[in-house]
């Protein structure tokens, strides 16, 4: 084998398309089902991870767009500055065109703004390709293919997949490792998690938490959901999460750094974590946040357990 061939390679790629398109169930299709949290954050903290998929020659991260997930933004006049520099910033783009549905405004609109900014590979993904007999696939690969005449798109690949059956989804995961760059993992092995969702809720908490302040708080945080469920009587499409959530500190000092002057600092506290746990759950949160003292927390063995450690 070539050196080329053993290298291992690593870095970021990211998924976009108009709402609906597959993005989500294909990201779980890549990472295995399995969900991963970044708890150790290398460079970048601008981006949020939706999966890590780990393989003996390579890690690709898989991580989102803030905003381009929101159809609204999405289809606005603009896609926002931030976006934008992170698809300019990422190894590899995969642009999420579904089988079934016709190439439209909202999709030229998207690709043409990628076009602009990007002189890095850009994949075009096919996705729910089993939902479709072969001359309509034949049909879109063609439209896709003249995408680069209407917005001066470059694709590097045109790649069916279905996230259901699993078709092409390894081929797919190849063909974006491809575009990384050689380089060690950037997150740890391991991080790749299925623990409960309360306990990926609590660390995502806790993470927004020591943002800034983690010397001030050295492990003195800790974070419990006490109750986490869909609230009732709300539409089926409109779906909202209710969580409730207690961050322990030891002592009034440290309560006093987490609140912030006003509540300020606990303001975007839980707003930072609202957002990455929706990003994780795929669902709108509502989160209430309490700070309490637990007095020596760290070294009662009840309050540990309770904490879960
Ligand atoms: N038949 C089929 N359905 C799929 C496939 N991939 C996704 N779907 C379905 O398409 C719908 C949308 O999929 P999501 O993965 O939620 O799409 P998304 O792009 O993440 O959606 P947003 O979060 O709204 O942006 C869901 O009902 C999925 O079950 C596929 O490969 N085949």
């Amino acid at each position: 084998m070539s050196e080329a061939t053993t290298q291992f390679r690593s870095g970021f790629a990211c998924l976009v398309g108009r709402p609906n398109t597959g993005k989500s169930t294909l990201t779980n299709a890549l990472v295995g089902r399995k969900v991963a949290i970044a708890s150790s954050r290398p460079q970048t903290t601008r981006h949020t991870v939706r999966g890590i998929v780990n393989r003996p020659d390579a890690q690709l991260v898989l991580v989102d767009t803030p905003g381009l997930h929101k159809p609204r933004t999405l289809l606005g006049e603009r896609l926002n500055a931030l976006v934008l520099s992170t698809l300019g910033e990422v190894d590899a783009v995969g642009v999420c065109l579904p089988a079934d549905e016709r190439i439209g405004p909202g999709d030229r609109f998207l690709v043409n703004e990628i076009a602009k900014v990007r002189r890095r590979p850009t994949v075009a993904i096919v996705t729910k390709s089993d939902l479709v007999d072969p001359n309509r696939m034949v049909e879109h690969l063609t439209a896709v293919a003249a995408m680069t005449k209407d917005t001066g798109v470059e694709w590097d690949d045109i790649i069916p997949v279905s996230a259901q059956d699993g078709t092409r989804v390894g081929k797919l995961a190849d063909l974006l490792v491809g575009k990384l760059p050689p380089g060690p993992p950037l997150y740890p092995e391991g991080e790749l998690t299925d623990e409960p969702e309360e306990v990926l809720v609590a660390e995502l908490i806790r993470e927004a938490v020591l943002e800034g302040v983690r010397d001030e708080l050295p492990h003195s945080v800790a974070v419990l959901v006490e109750e986490m469920g869909l609230r009732e009587g709300r539409p089926q499409d409109r779906p909202l999460l209710d969580i409730y959530a207690h961050l322990f500190v030891e002592r009034p000092s440290q309560k006093a750094i987490v609140i912030g002057a006003k509540g300020r600092r606990l303001v975007e506290v839980g707003t930072t974590a609202r957002r990455q746990i929706e990003t994780l759950l795929g669902t709108p949160v509502y989160l209430d946040l309490r700070v309490k003292v637990a007095k020596d927390w760290q070294r009662d063995p009840k309050q540990l357990r309770r904490l879960g450690f």
